[in-house]
């Protein structure tokens, strides 16, 4: 069955707002495990206006499921970060400078060379590697050729699309899947998945093995409740 990973990024955006400790993002990790969930994912950006570095640290010391850190590894900070926390997975994300939130994958053609030397860092130090990517064919089989374990296919146009038409936003999705598959490539994914979109993903791509959603999660857990919410998304995943 695919894992759901949590995102907790969104509870350090609320807890930073005020300054203090609420909501407690280490309690944010616990209870998601205690709920469920079969990991917990953070995506600490070089601002740290969500997570900080030392949530990631405080984090490691608690969690019993699969950690999951995503970001920009082209940050130096980012690696050594990673390279001492050791988590389950590093989910390598091409963000720029200042960006909002992550809107593209690796061009896993122009930036191969580099993708093959970090992945390989990554790799001795026992972590395994996931790179964030479109459903695009070429970058698909591009990423076979950096040596990473598993790709995150970047779900924000399929969950767009799923609102106009669900048969063509979930079409270039599965026939990345298609490919990532026949390469011996791991499949995540993630961005913008919800309580709407998610099943239809899951029931379409063959060798789902995780999904990471934040957003959407916290914003129904305000109203549904955290317990509540982390299981009806499991459901989807059922
Ligand atoms: C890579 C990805 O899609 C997620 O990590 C997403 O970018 C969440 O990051 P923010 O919470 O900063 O938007
Ligand atoms: N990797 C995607 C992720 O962790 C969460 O993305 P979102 O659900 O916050 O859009």
């Amino acid at each position: 069955m695919t894992k759901l990973s949590v995102n907790i990024n969104k509870f350090a955006t609320l807890r930073n707002s005020r300054g203090g400790n609420n909501p407690d993002v280490v309690k944010a990790a616990i209870d998601a495990q205690l709920f469920g969930a079969d990991g917990v994912t953070i995506h600490p950006r070089p601002d740290e206006r969500h997570i900080r570095y030392q949530d990631a640290r405080d984090i490691k010391k608690i969690i019993t499921t699969e950690f999951n850190i995503e970001g920009n590894c082209r940050e130096q900070k980012f690696i050594d970060l990673v390279l001492e926390v050791k988590p389950d997975q590093v989910t390598l994300v091409p963000d720029a400078e200042g960006q909002l939130t992550s809107d593209h994958g690796w061009d896993t053609i122009t930036h191969a060379h580099y993708l093959r030397e970090t992945i390989q860092v990554f790799r001795n130090a026992g972590i395994r590697v996931s790179i964030f990517v479109d459903p695009v064919i070429e970058m698909i089989n591009g990423a076979a050729e950096t040596g990473t374990d598993r790709i995150e296919l970047y779900t924000e146009g399929y969950a767009r699309e799923y609102l106009i038409n669900k048969e063509q936003a979930i079409a270039p999705y599965r026939t990345a899947a298609i490919r990532a598959n026949e390469l011996g490539l791991g499949i995540n994914a993630g961005h913008d998945l919800d309580l709407q979109n998610l099943a239809y993903f899951a029931q379409h791509i063959p060798g789902l093995l995780e999904v990471s959603i934040g957003h959407a999660l916290i914003a129904d857990a305000l109203y549904l409740g955290y317990e509540n919410t982390i299981q009806l998304y499991k459901r989807q995943l059922a």
